[in-house]
């Protein structure tokens, strides 16, 4: 219906966004490393994060995050090697100088990471806690602490005592575990394929552990005696069994095969065969519940994941086998998923967004939807914050070939915004085509707008079709209303455009602009005489006060008269030698009388004119 390329809206407000959204993505790309202007933009961004001259990396930043990383490297060299050169003598003496310079890296690398511990900052409440001197005090106290310098305690000066031979002195160094572990948790958060790196992790755990015991086997039976019975490892002066390889491939092999295949190795002939092989038995119980265990999560992780991205197809083809659905109708919604799966369609997105915050929920819309948004002209002027609830509102829905958005005479409950897509506005016959609407088109914003003069009202005044698979953004009427309430120019421009199609369907009343006119005037009015009135009830209030307070005042004063008339009235015959003398004072209060007289008469006067003018305004009113 109405179709605007990019190009005929530069410098609004999508565009705007649109930029706004390219410079986010950028910053993307540039931490993921994709592009070389991106990378140089995450190194500079590395250097700026890690405050340097304080010394102190933010625990969230990418420099922590690596640095932790590579940490994982000496903690599993401690822990293969320092097991496998204990038990496997030859192999300890024949690499020496690589196994010392391994070990004294590693130590090295564990010095450092003591070093980046203390200047890692700290959130305390919510804020990062830069001060060195906390720092260095929350750490030097902390039983982290003891165990990171525990695991560096120059143990190896025993080698003077037992011997090079012996690099079960460093065993200490395997204390550094829990540092592993962050390191695993960090990388399970960060991932995207978070199904694939635990079963590579539990896989990894499972490796280490046969190999811990694959060298506790090679030890034991060196302790027993190599090839004494069937149960140990053959004799290793027999050429085929003499080899390091061999020796460890074949411990290894057997290790693995009491851990999975439980019950299928040599019978044990000794009690020290015996107890190795109860005690591996039941790590083999454990390891093999915790396989299955966790193999089992990732399944239902993924079908999980499946079932919240597209509906579950099973059970909408169970209940439309029990009720009996025609077989063409069947085909058409097997069609609909299919569509659906191989295009990746998500119709769900509302709901696997819901645990995120609205902040982010709304940059994510944004990114996602902003394409298609900002080819539909009625939202192009709209502020950010207006498309940013928008894209909230919107619902996403996918129609097959053929399929009726909606039919004409239908009650109109939402909108639809095209994103992908064909559809025609057709006519009741089903062939005859009014108009073809595509990408970025709206739809079905007649029936809800309640445009004055709508001979259909509420009702679709049209059917639209889509010709092959399409995707819809629908939009309900409530949420519509809410954002045009906000935004009249969109609103108009909507009405406009829904009017321009009731007048060519001959559709729209003709009185309907007269009328609409007319009511518009009787509501200036109404709203002209609702505002006078309000003036002319502040003003009648005032006057009340007034006028009850001079009402007040001229009886205090008339009955002041009447007290000084009625003194003087007693005082006169009494003093009839003084009468001159009274007479004279007589006039003296006499004339205050005449004086006292007048004044009341001024006031009464000014009463009568206030009254009048309530009175008048009380006419006014009603
Ligand atoms: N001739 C037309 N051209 C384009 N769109 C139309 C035409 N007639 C109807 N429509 C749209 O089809 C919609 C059907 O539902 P509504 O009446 O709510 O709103 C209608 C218009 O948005």
């Amino acid at each position: 219906m109405d179709k605007t390329g990019i190009s005929s809206f530069t410098g609004n407000q999508w565009q705007r966004l649109l930029r706004w959204h390219r410079g986010q993505k950028d910053n993307e790309e540039g931490g993921d490393g994709v592009k070389d202007e991106g990378k140089q933009n995450s190194i500079l961004d590395l250097k700026l994060k890690v405050n340097w001259k304080e010394r102190v990396i933010d625990p969230a930043d990418q420099f922590y995050y690596v640095w932790i990383q590579v940490m994982i490297f000496p903690i599993v060299y401690n822990w293969v090697i320092i097991i496998l050169r204990t038990c496997f003598t030859t192999i300890a003496l024949s690499y020496l100088p690589v196994w010392l310079t391994l070990d004294y890296l590693s130590d090295l690398m564990y010095i450092i990471d003591m070093i980046v511990t203390v200047h890692t900052g700290y959130l305390d409440q919510g804020i990062l806690i830069k001060d060195l001197a906390q720092l260095k005090n929350r750490y030097l106290h902390s039983k982290h602490f003891l165990r990171d310098l525990a695991s560096l305690m120059p143990t190896d000066f025993l080698y003077f005592a037992f011997g090079i031979q012996t690099p079960m002195v460093r065993i200490n160094r395997l204390l550094r575990l829990p540092r592993l572990s962050e390191a695993l948790d960090r990388m399970e958060t960060r991932t995207s394929y978070p199904n694939t790196f635990r079963i590579s992790k539990l896989m990894i755990y499972i490796f280490v552990l046969i190999h811990w015991n694959a060298c506790l086997y090679f030890a034991l039976s060196s302790y027993i005696g190599f090839g004494s019975d069937n149960w140990v490892y053959p004799n290793i002066t027999h050429v085929e069994f003499a080899s390091m390889r061999r020796q460890y491939f074949y411990c290894f092999w057997f290790s693995a095969q009491i851990f999975t295949t439980v019950g299928d190795t040599p019978l044990p002939k000794r009690e020290e065969e015996y107890l190795f092989m109860i005690a591996d038995l039941l790590i083999a119980v454990l390891v093999f519940a915790s396989i299955v265990g966790n193999v089992g999560n990732v399944i239902s992780s993924l079908r999980d994941r499946d079932n919240v991205f597209f509906p579950n197809h099973e059970l909408v083809k169970a209940y439309l086998r029990s009720h009996y659905i025609s077989k063409e109708l069947r085909q058409r919604i097997d069609n609909w998923y299919q569509h659906l799966h191989i295009n990746k369609k998500i119709m769900r997105e509302n709901e696997i967004l819901q645990q995120l915050p609205l902040h982010l929920r709304t940059e994510i819309a944004v990114s996602v939807h902003l394409p298609t948004l900002s080819k539909v002209t009625i939202f192009q002027s709209c502020e950010k914050s207006l498309l940013e609830e928008l894209v909230l509102k919107l619902t996403p829905q996918v129609f097959s070939p053929g399929e009726y958005v909606c039919r004409k005479g239908d009650v109109g409950h939402e909108m639809y915004i095209i994103k992908e897509g064909k559809l025609a506005v057709v006519a009741d016959d089903g062939v005859t085509e009014f108009a073809v609407l595509s990408e970025g088109n709206f739809f079905g914003e007649i029936s809800i707008l309640n445009i004055k003069g709508n001979k259909s009202g509420n009702r679709r005044t049209a059917n639209i079709r889509s010709i092959g698979y399409s995707d819809l953004f629908s939009l309900s009427k409530e949420d519509l209303t809410d954002v045009l309430s906000e935004f009249p120019a969109a609103k108009h421009h909507l009405e406009e455009k829904g009017r321009q199609i009731l007048t060519k369907m001959g559709m729209l009343e003709e009185s309907g602009d007269g009328e609409e006119r007319e009511a518009e005037k009787v509501e200036t009015k109404i709203k002209r005489l609702e505002s006078n009135l309000e003036v002319l009830q502040t003003k009648l209030a005032r006057l009340m006060v007034e006028l009850e307070s001079s009402h007040r005042k001229m009886q205090a004063r008339v009955e002041q008269l009447e007290w000084e008339a009625a003194a003087l009235e007693t005082q006169l015959p009494e003093n009839g030698k003084e009468g001159e003398t009274a007479q004279g004072r007589g006039e003296g209060v006499g004339g205050d009388v005449v004086w006292e007289r007048e004044e009341a008469e001024g006031e009464e006067e000014e009463e009568d004119e206030r009254c009048t003018l309530t009175i008048y305004y009380l006419t006014l009113c009603v």
